[in-house]
């Protein structure tokens, strides 16, 4: 075994997180860690890679039995780990990020500066990913900074990879590349602890599977022979009807338009419609376009040129604050950078984007907005102690709630949603579902960008396909299929 766990229990605050957890990581296997958001998941990895010391139980990390260990020492006995959120230094480059606290050096003494960016080059090479070693971390795109993640822990050539969401913000192709990875490392006799709530995922690369249930575990078994309704049934304790709700037939009401809209090199003369009762799917590659093309309709960067109609009228995209003035709710693809305030609680980041509906000299104490608060708390299921909670103490999941959540409270007439589901467990994500198709019919608008196929085919009605910046296809609900969606984000569509 490359790795043993044994009775490891874990409380924050006097709440019990996990609870007597036993896991083992075999050589050569990819053993998936699932459960709904909430139940576990990262702090046992965490407690893997030496984040977080264990209250009991002990842990035997490559034949050594060990009761606690600091993050240093877990990479020092051969554990890497990549986490849901990116810890990267924006000022320092990809290189520099990649390596930093092992860089490779000469006679042990100086950095050797040329070691690391041939290194670097070649890791991204294999990840497809050709990105420039001496580029800023913080002139990348949110993906291109998950792969610098995922960079950084293949480059310590470890033998226990924790991979906590890898692909949350991948596209199917980099996701591709990601697992003959993985397939290769495999072969290598690495072992690979896997946290998804993509569950085709785990019938693709995964050996084994541990499910957790609030804190505790319930099974580990074989993949092989586990059918995935088995698999929810395992996660949330019951069964789950139909993931995706029947889509419903779009109105011929206009209510966003967006003509001949540029911003070089992100995009170029992007055209579109999105009518009432209709949810408009965006996808692509990353670096397509789609991420820029979102924050431009919601004014956090200007179009060169272009023009966005809202309601038939002309709207200018000026500023966050001007979108959010007439009715545009944004859900950021990044959580960490724009899209939560991680300090303060639950509350007040669902109400921060009502403010200036509320008093100025009653903020936040404001009961409608409170009670709409509350609301939003119940239907998304959002987990936390109590709504006073900060929210950096959420888990990832119900941290994406809380961003959804905010568009809600300030009843917003538009939402743009940049991978709404990521790090959401199955059966919120049904609920979600259910709630969009809910909005729509009550006449917002919808738009949903996203990497996950599957979603994009289950709930939308119509589907644009980004390459290189242009709109190159336009699928309608019945013609989607995985294969289309490829091609065309390939640039490879007729
Ligand atoms: N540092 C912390 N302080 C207080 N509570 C915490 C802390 N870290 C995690 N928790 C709580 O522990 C529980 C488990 O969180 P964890 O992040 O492990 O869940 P998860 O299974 O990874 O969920 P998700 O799928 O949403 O990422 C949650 O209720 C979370 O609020």
């Amino acid at each position: 075994m490359l790795l043993q766990m044994r009775g490891i229990s874990k409380s924050f605050y006097g709440v019990q997180v996990l609870d007597g957890i036993d896991f083992d990581l075999r050589p050569g296997e990819v053993h998936a860690l699932v459960g709904e958001n909430g139940a576990g998941k990262s702090t046992l990895a965490k407690l893997m890679s030496g984040v977080y010391r264990p209250d009991d139980g002990y842990m035997i990390v490559n034949g050594k039995p060990v009761s606690a260990y600091t993050p240093i020492e877990a990479q020092r006995m051969g554990i890497s780990m990549i986490y849901q959120e990116s810890c990267l230094v924006p000022e320092m480059s990809v290189a520099e990020n990649v390596f930093l606290g092992s860089e490779p050096r000469w006679l042990g003494l100086f950095s050797n500066a040329m070691k690391m960016k041939r290194e670097t080059k070649s890791i991204l090479r294999s990840l497809g990913m050709p990105l420039h070693p001496n580029t800023k971390v913080k002139n990348l795109s949110m993906s291109e900074h998950h792969i610098v993640a995922i960079a950084k822990a293949l480059s310590l050539k470890a033998n226990i990879f924790v991979m906590d969401e890898p692909t949350a913000s991948l596209s199917d192709a980099e996701r591709i590349r990601l697992f003959a990875m993985i397939r290769r490392f495999k072969e290598e006799g690495v072992g690979i602890v896997y946290i998804t709530h993509r569950l085709n995922e785990i019938f693709d690369i995964c050996d084994r599977v541990t499910v957790l249930r609030d804190g505790k575990k319930v099974v580990t078994t074989s993949v092989t022979g586990l059918a995935e309704n088995q698999l929810v049934k395992l996660m949330v304790g019951r069964e789950l009807a139909q993931i995706f709700p029947p889509l419903s037939k779009p109105t011929d009401k206009e209510l966003l338009r967006v003509e001949n809209l540029t911003r070089k090199p992100w995009f170029e003369n992007i055209d579109f419609r999105l009518n009432e009762g209709e949810i408009l799917g965006i996808t692509g590659l990353i670096g397509s376009g789609t991420e820029g093309l979102a924050k431009t309709i919601f004014g956090e960067v200007q179009p060169e040129s272009g023009k966005v109609y809202w309601n038939r009228e002309p709207i200018l995209l000026k500023s966050p604050r001007q979108a959010i003035a007439s009715g545009f709710g944004y859900v950021n693809r990044d959580r960490i950078e724009s899209g939560l305030f991680m300090d303060m609680n639950v509350y007040h980041n669902l109400t921060i984007a009502s403010l200036k509906k509320i008093h100025r000299y009653h903020l936040l104490k404001d009961q409608p907005e409170q009670d709409k608060a509350l609301d939003a708390i119940i239907q998304l299921d959002i987990k936390a102690r109590d709504p006073e909670q900060e929210i950096k103490f959420l888990s990832g999941g119900n941290q994406q709630k809380v961003m959804l959540g905010k568009w809600l409270v300030a009843e917003s007439d538009l939402y743009i949603l940049d991978e709404p589901t990521r790090g959401i467990d199955v059966a919120s994500k049904s609920e979600l579902y259910v709630l969009l198709h809910e909005l729509v019919r009550e006449g917002k608008g919808m738009i949903v960008i996203s990497s996950d196929m599957s979603e994009l085919i289950g709930l939308c009605n119509r589907i644009l396909v980004m390459h290189e910046g242009r709109i190159v296809d336009e699928i309608a609900h019945e013609e989607a299929s995985q294969e289309r969606i490829l091609q065309s984000a390939a640039g490879m569509h007729r």
